[in-house]
């Protein structure tokens, strides 16, 4: 079961906001966020939409690959932030692609949701099964479920589209291991349809922000991360020495520092890019491993630790070779 990295692209909006913009906008300033995030600035969706970003993400994986969409098996898209409820982002991407072969569906597990889409992608190749290509893509508008009056959390996020397309091989994903914990659930909301006791017509709704328990998802993270990626390690041919890098979900540069310092690995084994893009939930993965291969710190035959951490709550691991 497993597949390989054919090509890794990224699509963001063009608009940036940086720290100091938001400091005229709210009750914040660019020394609280830089020193307790390792965030200096974000794109913001203006003419984006997560549709368009995951679209754009989808050509340029082609393009860099060489595969014509008419080649592609599936295509995953994951976000917690589609456009609507149906269609599937997936499903419009295959339209306006014309990957006319490959069915396509959406997965929402928040921040982990990459790392779910890797591992689902590798059930389909599997001894046996007809499939060759397939796309797995995060993409995200969380400007649009924000509460922007809330500084605790609109500084923290940010818009983005970032993937993969992977190829069928028998080798690849080398150990994985994937959990959740909904106990903790209220702590990361967003979109919540305020429920009522008469039916509700649907032009009345009203979605609920972006809504975060920082404290319980920091701790969480904390000792989950860590505990999530020994998992995998354990499940594969590999000690935690023997990985090259570890790409972390880029939420916080202070809890990447515990993770690695939990797991006896120098901080310079993992790359961080939350200072340019912010968090960008299920993008956040696809866009550092884009941005390391194409700067070259991801070279071909390097041993990968990605771990994805988040709503739900859920983390996922995974350990491949780029
Ligand atoms: O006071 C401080 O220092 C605050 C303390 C709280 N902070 C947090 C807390 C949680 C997250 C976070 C968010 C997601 C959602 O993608 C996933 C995973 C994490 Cl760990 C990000 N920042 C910011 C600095």
């Amino acid at each position: 079961m497993g597949f390989r990295i054919k090509s890794t692209a990224h699509a963001v909006p063009q608009q940036v906001l940086t720290n100091d913009d938001l400091a005229q906008r709210m009750e914040t300033s660019d020394e609280w966020i830089r020193t307790r995030t390792g965030i200096r600035q974000r794109h913001i969706a203006t003419t984006e939409t997560t549709t368009s970003l995951a679209v754009a993400t989808a050509q340029q994986l082609l393009q860099r690959s060489g595969i014509a969409a008419t080649e592609l098996d599936f295509i995953i898209v994951c976000t917690m932030s589609p456009d609507q409820l149906t269609p599937s982002t997936a499903a419009l991407v295959q339209g306006a692609i014309g990957a006319n072969k490959a069915f396509a569906f959406d997965l929402n597990a928040a921040c982990s949701g990459f790392i779910y889409s890797l591992s689902v992608a590798a059930q389909f190749f599997t001894e046996g099964t007809p499939y060759r290509y397939g796309l797995v893509i995060g993409s995200e508008c969380l400007s649009r479920l924000l509460d922007w009056q809330d500084r605790t959390t609109a500084v923290l996020f940010g818009d983005g589209a970032g993937g993969v397309l992977l190829e069928h091989q028998s080798q690849g994903l080398l150990g994985q291991h994937l959990a959740a914990d909904g106990s903790q659930a209220a702590a990361l909301k967003a979109g919540e349809v305020v429920a009522s006791t008469e039916i509700v017509n649907w032009v009345n709704y009203k979605l609920d922000p972006f809504k975060m328990d920082g404290r319980a998802v920091y701790r969480f993270a904390t000792h989950a991360v860590p505990d999530s990626l020994q998992q995998a390690v354990a499940s594969s041919p590999y000690a935690l020495a023997d990985i090259d890098h570890f790409l972390l979900h880029q939420a916080n540069t202070r809890i990447i520092a515990q993770v690695a310092k939990r797991l006896g690995q120098p901080l310079t084994k993992f790359p961080q890019n939350m200072a340019a893009y912010g968090n960008t939930s299920a993008a956040s993965l696809p866009i550092l491993l884009d941005e390391c291969v194409q700067s070259q710190q991801v070279q071909r035959g390097d041993v990968l630790a990605l771990s994805g951490f988040g709503g739900g709550l859920t983390v996922g691991s995974q350990i491949l070779i780029y």
